[in-house]
């Protein structure tokens, strides 16, 4: 039986620094960001969807998709992100779904869906239960401007366009503070991994 473990949290809200540590205790991980890299990687019908849509501008020389050309046009404007998300939502959900038959044929113990917008995506209905990471606002802001170098108008364009913390929270089971040290992030993903005898 392979447990079904949905992680998720606003943008640079901490969820790759739990699901690295989950993974060192031998969690299988399924990315949902590097899933929506792959398909849109060159020579897919996802690409040549997006350049369809989004036009030549949005390829770089080299065929790759200009990620932050594209990021900086649909995080301010919520008809041009409902676009991206219509052609890359369905590739990326697909994708999770061959992934989760796998993992369940192949009898993995733990595995964790870690997905930004899970909720948004209705992606709830795959796990048998929800972890979500969260922050208080003004460090979500501070800690996204600084890994991503943002200015503060464009970390707030992309935090207005997911579903709040407030709301993430009310609909998982288990929120873990990523606000102190990571210590004590990690702390209490260990008392998880040992109420659910992982640990
Ligand atoms: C717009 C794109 C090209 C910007 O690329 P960039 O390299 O700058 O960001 P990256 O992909 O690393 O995403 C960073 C974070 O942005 C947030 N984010 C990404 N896509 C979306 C979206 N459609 N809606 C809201 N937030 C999003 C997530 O928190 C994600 O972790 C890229 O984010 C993208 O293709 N998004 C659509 C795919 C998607 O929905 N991804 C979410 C994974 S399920
Ligand atoms: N407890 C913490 N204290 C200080 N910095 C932290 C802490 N946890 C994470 N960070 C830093 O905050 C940033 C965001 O963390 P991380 O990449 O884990 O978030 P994420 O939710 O996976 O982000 P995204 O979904 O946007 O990729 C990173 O630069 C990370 O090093």
């Amino acid at each position: 039986m392979t447990y079904i473990l949905g992680l998720t949290g606003g943008i640079a809200s901490g969820k790759s620094t739990v699901s690295a540590f989950l993974k060192q205790k031998g969690a299988v991980i399924i990315d949902g960001d590097v899933i929506a890299r792959e398909v849109v990687e060159p020579g897919t019908t996802g690409l040549t969807k997006l350049k369809s849509i989004f036009g030549e501008s949005i390829i770089r020389t080299d065929g790759t998709l200009n990620r932050k050309l594209l990021g900086k046009t649909v995080f301010r404007d919520k008809t041009q992100l409902a676009r991206l998300n219509a052609v890359v939502g369905p590739l990326i959900r697909e994708r999770i779904k061959a992934l989760i038959a796998q993992s369940r044929r192949l009898k993995y113990k733990l595995l964790v869906l870690e997905i930004p917008l899970l909720f948004e995506g209705h992606y709830e209905k795959y796990c048998d239960s929800v972890m979500a990471v969260s922050i208080p606002a003004n460090i979500q802001v501070e800690r996204l401007m600084k890994r991503n170098n943002l200015s503060k108008e464009e970390a707030e364009y992309r935090i207005n366009s997911q579903m709040s913390q407030a709301e993430r929270n009310k609909r998982a089971d288990v929120v873990i503070d990523n606000s102190k040290q990571v210590e004590e992030t990690l702390a209490q993903v260990i008392e998880w991994l040992i109420m659910n005898k992982f640990a």
